[in-house]
């Protein structure tokens, strides 16, 4: 058995706002450096949606659609930033009020296994024919910004632009594929394998 590394962390501006990531093994031999949103404050909140918006605003979005979890506190803050009133969230559990909604099924880096995601039928009048921005924290294979997009498309919504705060290595290129050129973020993080007993980025995610 070989021993854990020891604690590292990969410094990291994000548009202006200094963060310090913790590296998380996902894999023995594979890691992540782990941006919690919702554990780096309110302040961090706000500068990120206001980051966002910036790059957003230009596409002239009438509602910002996120998915649940850690999508909620960056739409509803990119919401207000863009002086906006109304968001959808994309949700995760099956809740008796969403027997009636679209469904995608998702795989993201680092969730186990296989997540649905849900779009409240009730909540489609609020993007049928409208201008929506999709946004996340973070985008890494791809799986839950391809999913959202389905979601948002099936409803009957242009979508005009998605906002992340961090991409992550390139495989969500692929998995976009013509749609990654929608993408607008605030940074990006590589991923990790060790070397010579630490955590070494992979030059190619960079
Ligand atoms: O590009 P991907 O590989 O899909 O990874 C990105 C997704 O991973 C995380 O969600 P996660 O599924 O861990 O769930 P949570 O937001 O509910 O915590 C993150 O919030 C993104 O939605
Ligand atoms: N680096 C990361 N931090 C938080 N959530 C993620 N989802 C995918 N990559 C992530």
């Amino acid at each position: 058995m070989t021993s854990p590394l020891p604690p590292q962390t990969w410094p990291l501006d994000v548009a202006g706002f200094a963060v310090e990531l913790p590296i998380v093994p996902i894999k023995p031999d594979f890691a992540i450096s782990l941006m919690m949103v919702i554990d780096l404050g309110v302040r961090f909140g706000e500068h990120v949606g206001a980051e966002l918006a910036k790059k957003l605003a230009p596409l002239k979005p009438d509602i910002v659609v996120g998915a649940a979890t850690l999508g909620i506190p960056i739409a509803i803050e990119v919401t207000r930033a863009l002086g906006l009133d109304r968001y959808v969230i994309l949700q995760k559990s099956p809740k008796i009020h969403l027997a009636d909604a679209r469904v995608q099924t998702i795989t993201s880096i680092t969730s186990k296994g296989e997540q649905r995601l849900l779009l409240d039928r009730a909540a489609e009048p609020l993007l049928t024919g409208k201008r929506v921005v999709v946004v996340d924290d973070v985008v890494a294979s791809g799986s839950s910004l391809a999913g959202s997009l389905a979601l948002v498309r099936a409803s009957g919504a242009e979508v005009v632009g998605i906002g992340v705060v961090l991409t992550e290595a390139n495989e969500w290129r692929d998995v976009l594929g013509a749609d990654a050129a929608l993408v607008h973020d605030l940074a990006h993080i590589p991923q990790f394998v060790p070397a010579d007993g630490r955590w070494e980025p992979i030059a190619s995610t960079l």
